[in-house]
C-alpha cells in the first residue's frame, strides 16, 4: 500500500533546532508550504540533552512528523577544540528524540547527518555505500561518530520497530541564520565576517586558515530545506542519502569570490598553522537526482543573500 507523507496540511510536525540555520530555514519552508501546526521550542525550554524532559515533551505533543536539526555544530577548529562537547551533546540530543519519538510512534522522523561521516581519504565524489570504509578526519572524529551513531540507530530501529525513520547527508551549509563566530564557525561565515571587517577597519590584508587548498561543496540551507521537505515526502529507505549541489571549490577560490562579494581591496594571507582538514568531500548525489530533486540556489547567488543577511544582522 503506498503511504502518502506531508499531505494533511494540519499534520503535527516537531522541528528540532528551529533556530538554527537548518532548522529555521526548514520551518520557513514548511509554513510556506502551508502547514500550521508546527511545534518548537528553543533549548532554554527544552534541553534536548535531558532524557526525561524530551521523553515528557513527545508524550505531551505526540508530534507525527519530526525534522532532527538540533545539534551541537561548528567549524574545523570548534571541533577539534570541543572534541568532548561535540561527540556527548550530538549522542544526547540524537538518541533522546529517536527513542522518545519511537515510544509514542512517530510517523516519520528525519536524522540530519553530515558529510564528514565518509573517510577522509574516500574516492570522490563520495557514495552512500563508503560510508565505515575507512579512517575518518581526525579534527572532526568525535562529531561524525555521533552522527554515524545517529544513522546507525535509525537503520536499528526500523529493523526493531519498523520505524520510518530516514538519514539525511548535507554538504556544507550556509545562508540566513548562519553562525558567525569568529572562532567557532564555518568558512564560508567566518570568512564574510572577516572580509567585511577588514573592510571596515581599512586591514590591508586578511588571513585565511589552512593553504586555501581543501575542496568544499556549499548548498545554501534554504535548497536543503527544500530537499528535506522532499525526502520527507517521497523518500522512505534504510540506507542514508546524500544532499548537495554537485560541484565544490577550493577554499582559496571562495575566499576570492567572497572577497568581490564583500567588496574588499585588500590582499590575502594563509595561516598554515590552522588544519586543512578533509582534502575534499564532494558528495555524489545520483541517488537523489534520481528520485527527482536538484539543488537551485547557486553560490554566486546564495553568497549574496549571504553577505546581505549578515550585513542585517551586525546593524
Ligand atoms: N552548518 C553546516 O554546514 C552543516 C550542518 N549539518 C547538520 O544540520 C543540522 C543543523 O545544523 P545548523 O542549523 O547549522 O546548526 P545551528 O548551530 O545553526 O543550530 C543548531 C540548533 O540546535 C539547537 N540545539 C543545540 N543544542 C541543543 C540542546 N541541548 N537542546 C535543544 N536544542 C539544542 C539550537 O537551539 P537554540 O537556538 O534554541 O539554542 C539550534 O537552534 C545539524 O544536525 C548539523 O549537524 C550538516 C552538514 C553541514
Ligand atoms: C560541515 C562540516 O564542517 C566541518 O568540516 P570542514 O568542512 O572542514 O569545516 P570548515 O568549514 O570549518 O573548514 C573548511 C576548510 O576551510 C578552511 N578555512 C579557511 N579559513 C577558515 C576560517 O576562517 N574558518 C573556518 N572554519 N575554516 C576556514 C579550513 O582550514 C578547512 O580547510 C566540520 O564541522 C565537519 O564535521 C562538518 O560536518
Amino acid at each position: 500500500m503506498t503511504e502518502f507523507y506531508l499531505q494533511d496540511k494540519n499534520a503535527k510536525i516537531y522541528i528540532a533546532g528551529h533556530r538554527g540555520m537548518v532548522g529555521s530555514a526548514i520551518y520557513r519552508k514548511l509554513q510556506k508550504e502551508g502547514f500550521s501546526n508546527l511545534i518548537v521550542r528553543t533549548s532554554s525550554e527544552l534541553d534536548l540533552r535531558d532524557q526525561l524532559a524530551v521523553q515528557n515533551f513527545f508524550n505531551e505533543e505526540k508530534p507525527e512528523y519530526v525534522f532532527l536539526a538540533a545539534a551541537k555544530v561548528g567549524g574545523i577548529v570548534a571541533n577539534n577544540t570541543y572534541r568532548g562537547d561535540f561527540i556527548y551533546e550530538n549522542l544526547m540530543i540524537q538518541s533522546n528524540i529517536i527513542e522518545s519519538a519511537r515510544k509514542v510512534e512517530v510517523k516519520k522522523l528525519m536524522f540530519l547527518g553530515s558529510s564528514c561521516i565518509y573517510p577522509k581519504l574516500a574516492p570522490q565524489p563520495l557514495k552512500e555505500d563508503y560510508l565505515l570504509t575507512g579512517e575518518l578526519e581526525p579534527t572532526n572524529e568525535p562529531y561524525a561518530i555521533a552522527k554515524i551513531a545517529g544513522i546507525k540507530m535509525c537503520e536499528a530501529y526500523r529493523d526493531q520497530y519498523g520505524c520510518n525513520y530516514i538519514s539525511v547527508m548535507p554538504t556544507n551549509l550556509y545562508g540566513l541564520n548562519d553562525n558567525y563566530h569568529p572562532e567557532n564557525s564555518h568558512v564560508l561565515p567566518a570568512l564574510i565576517r572577516r572580509f567585511h571587517e577588514a573592510s571596515e577597519s581599512g586591514s590591508n590584508s586578511v588571513t585565511i586558515w589552512g593553504t586555501g587548498k581543501p575542496k568544499r561543496e556549499f548548498l545554501f540551507a534554504d535548497d536543503l530545506a527544500d530537499a528535506c521537505f522532499f525526502l520527507m515526502q517521497n523518500y522512505n529507505e534504510k540506507n542514508l542519502i546524500n544532499v548537495g549541489c554537485g560541484e565544490d571549490i577550493s577554499i582559496e577560490e571562495l575566499a576570492y569570490k567572497v572577497k568581490k562579494v564583500v567588496g574588499y581591496e585588500g590582499s590575502i594571507d594563509f595561516d598554515v598553522t590552522k588544519p586543512d582538514g578533509t582534502p575534499r568531500k564532494l558528495m555524489d548525489v545520483s541517488k537523489l537526482t534520481k528520485l527527482g530533486w536538484k539543488s537551485q540556489i547557486s553560490l554566486e547567488k546564495g553568497l549574496s543573500v549571504a553577505f546581505e543577511d549578515y550585513i542585517n544582522s551586525v546593524k
